[in-house]
């Protein structure tokens, strides 16, 4: 098949590629470099089967997320309209479901989002630009997938992007202090990106096209200290924890429901935490020593 990766230079996006490619799909990746890294796509340069540009999918609309997620996703549903027969996944989040009232999230929950706070760019955008997958799919019949996906981490995270798996590994291989946001009680279910990236190729070829949402996460619930005091255990790092003022509207528990995902993609996760996180312990011991990450 030929695949549009939109973001391909970026985490998630670059662990796509490499799998598609294994698959033997013809793959371009479309970034805008604003996060995504040539070197994250460098492995393939060499590969017949794969293109790649930089374009903004969100021109003339730049520079926030709302932007990316609500008239980049509308030109990508109208592209997506304008071909013969193709299928457009829209990747969105769990943070659809905001400071969460049902525990663990189904995908028929609605949310409990503050539209006018600090996330509010990121989680409505998102959910906006699923009304926009729904409303094309119901007038145009836009063949659509829409999964929703839980705090992932693995190879190719940037050092530097702020997230709880990146912040204290680097931290830790660092021997710096590790932040923990409020007292280290809310919680997070990691899944590794090569199981997401599994779910993503059955969910895009799924028999009967369906549209979702569909939960993608692993609902291996942990709290951040938790996830604190592990990630110090595998890299064997004494540094000491130093507890900040929590964000607000940071969500205070979070955990898939998966059975929709086990019943029409007969996907659950298979890498238990502490080998993912070995793994991308690793990876970020490579990167720091070819990079001036500080
Ligand atoms: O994958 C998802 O579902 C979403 O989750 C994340 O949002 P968040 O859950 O806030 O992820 P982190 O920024 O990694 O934070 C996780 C938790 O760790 C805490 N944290 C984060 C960083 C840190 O240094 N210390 C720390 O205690 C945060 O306060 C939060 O409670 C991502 O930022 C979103 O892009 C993504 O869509």
């Amino acid at each position: 098949m030929k695949i549009l990766v939109t973001g391909g230079a970026g985490f998630i996006g670059s662990n796509l590629i490499m799998a598609l490619l294994q698959h033997n799909h013809q793959v371009v990746s479309i970034d805008n470099y604003y996060t995504g890294k040539t070197a994250n796509l460098s492995p393939f340069k060499d590969n017949p089967n794969f293109k790649e540009y930089s374009y903004d999918i969100t021109i003339p609309w730049k520079d926030n997320p709302e932007a990316t997620n609500i008239w980049g996703t509308q030109n990508l549903i109208e592209f997506t309209l304008a071909q013969k027969s193709a299928r457009l996944l829209f990747s969105s989040t769990s943070e659809v479901y905001g400071d969460p009232h049902e525990h663990p999230q189904k995908e028929s929950y609605h949310g409990n989002v503050n539209p006018i706070g600090i996330r509010a760019c990121y989680d409505e955008g998102k959910r906006a630009a699923e009304t926009f997958c729904f409303d094309s799919k119901r007038q145009f019949g836009l063949n659509v997938a829409v999964i929703r996906i839980f705090n992932t981490y693995g190879i190719n995270m940037l050092p530097d992007d702020g997230r709880v798996v990146s912040n204290f590994i680097v931290q830790a291989l660092k021997g710096r202090e590790l932040t923990v946001y409020g007292d280290g009680t809310q919680t997070r279910s990691l899944c590794y990106v090569d199981d997401l990236v599994r779910g993503i190729i059955l969910m895009m070829n799924h028999p009967q096209h369906i549209s979702g949402p569909i939960n993608l996460g692993n609902p291996h619930e942990q709290t951040v200290q938790e996830l604190a005091e592990q990630i110090l255990n595998l890299t064997g790092s004494s540094s000491k924890i130093r507890y900040l003022p929590l964000p607000s509207d940071d969500p205070k528990k979070r955990k898939p429901d998966i059975t929709l995902a086990q019943q029409y993609l007969d996907w659950e996760p298979t890498v238990p935490v502490t080998t993912g996180l070995t793994q991308t312990i690793s990876y970020f011991k490579n990167a720091l020593t070819k990079t001036t990450i500080t």
